[in-house]
Parts: C-alpha cells; sequence; structure tokens
C-alpha cells in the first residue's frame, strides 16, 4: 500500500517514522510520502488560500495549488481521501475496506475547507471520499488523517504481528470489546473475575461475549439493532 498526504503541515506527519507504522514503512508494507502544499505555488508569500466568494469569515483554500499537488500523486487507480466535518463516517468498517486499497491520497485543507471545486474535478477522474472522524470541530484534516492512517494501516496484512489480536477489538464485530484483565489476580483489594481463573474456555468465551452486550448497550446503545437482533449476538 501507498499513502500520499498533501498538507500545509508536512512536519505533522514526523510520527508516521515510529511505532507500528514506522516498522511497516521499513519493511516496505506501507510507503508514505508527505507533500507540502506550498511546494506547489508560484508567488513569494507561497500563497495557498484566499477570501470566501459570498463573504463570510475565514479563508478557503485556493484550487490550484491543489490541483498542481494532487495532480502529482493522484492516479485513476488512487483513493482521493478528504477528510471533513461534512464527511461520511469513518468507521472500522471503513477503514477494513481502504486496507485493500493499493493507493490511498489524503488531503488535508484547513481554514475554512478547500475549494469545492477541487473535489468536483477529482470526482471525475478517480474515487473521492469525503469523511469526517467526529462531529466536532478540528483546525484542519491532519488530526483525522492520522487516525484514519493508523486505523487503516494497522489492518494491512502483516502489520500486525499477531493478527489474532484484530479480531477481538472494539467495534471489530459490532460490540464494543469486552474487559481486560492481568496480573496481579488482587489489587487494592479488586479481584479479578473468578471465571477468568477458570481454565473453562467456554464459560470464558460466554462472560466476554455477554460483557461485550453489557458494555454496548450501557455505552452504545446505537450500535445495536433491533431487540431480537440483540439476543441473537
Ligand atoms: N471534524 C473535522 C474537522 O472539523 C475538520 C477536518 C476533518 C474533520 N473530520 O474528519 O472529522
Amino acid at each position: 500500500m501507498r499513502l500520499d498526504i498533501v498538507t500545509i503541515f508536512p512536519a505533522f506527519f514526523g510520527v508516521l517514522d515510529v511505532s507500528l507504522l514506522g516498522k511497516a514503512r521499513a519493511s516496505g508494507l506501507i510507503e508514505v510520502g508527505v507533500h507540502d502544499l506550498r511546494d506547489f505555488t508560484h508567488d513569494r508569500h507561497r500563497t495557498v488560500d484566499d477570501t470566501p466568494y459570498g463573504g463570510g469569515a475565514g479563508m478557503v483554500m485556493k484550487p490550484e495549488p491543489w490541483g498542481e499537488a494532487l495532480d502529482s500523486v493522484v492516479t485513476p487507480s488512487s483513493v482521493l481521501i478528504v477528510p471533513s466535518p461534512a464527511g461520511h463516517p469513518f468507521t472500522q468498517a471503513t477503514a477494513r475496506e481502504l486496507a485493500t486499497r493499493e493507493h490511498l491520497v489524503f488531503a488535508c485543507g484547513r481554514y475554512e475547507g478547500i475549494d469545492q471545486r477541487v473535489v468536483e474535478h477529482y470526482s471525475e477522474r478517480t474515487e473521492v471520499r469525503q469523511l469526517s472522524v467526529g462531529d466536532y470541530v478540528l483546525n484542519g484534516g491532519e488530526v483525522a488523517t492520522m487516525a484514519m492512517i493508523e486505523a487503516i494501516g494497522r489492518l494491512v496484512p502483516g502489520v500486525v504481528g499477531n493478527p489474532e489480536s484484530l479480531t477481538e477489538e472494539s467495534h471489530e464485530d459490532g460490540l464494543l470489546e469486552y474487559p481486560s484483565y492481568t496480573k496481579p489476580p488482587v489489587w487494592r483489594d479488586l479481584a479479578v473475575p473468578e471465571v477468568l481463573l477458570s481454565g473453562n474456555h467456554g464459560a470464558i468465551a460466554a462472560w466476554r461475549h455477554e460483557q461485550q452486550l453489557a458494555r454496548t448497550r450501557a455505552v452504545r446503545p446505537d450500535l445495536l439493532g433491533t431487540a431480537d437482533s440483540i439476543e441473537e449476538r
């Protein structure tokens, strides 16, 4: 998989050289290119924004630098991802789907966003996905891009050492994950649930599933379907 990121803050993505994704890059499983949008400007001030047509507060990112920057990386087989509060929700299912694609390009907008014609132009040439990581306001697309890259990158085959660890996580099966415990068996008078020490794998699996259901009902009832489908889970 190759990732290309276009941003006015390229240094923000230095963190991609460490941790899991750093290893994935070193092993060649994931290639990453970070591109400074200002390198695609031609004026002395390296201008990337201007005032909005129709008035209003803030500035809008100009289409010209974006066109030159994206032309340098986007191909017909790319997926151009534009993080946006107005985007479709980015979920674990989205991450799983995007982890199967060969080339993802992330366009990190700032200010009031990118001139809409950029999305319109590239929608004629490749797959464009406007995606949101949450219903709150960020100053730009960089944090959202990092979250998406982490969620997607860890699902690329070979990135996570033990693929088993990917199957028992929140949202993988539509439920929140069960609580986890490790040694010591008692800590500050708090004991690990007996069933986990029983060695009875069937009872442990049943307890964990019930914990998933209880947590999901309590914290994220929106993830559950109708009442009967809850019982089926
Ligand atoms: N929420 C938000 C934003 O305010 C700005 C850029 C991207 C996002 N997002 O992906 O959710």
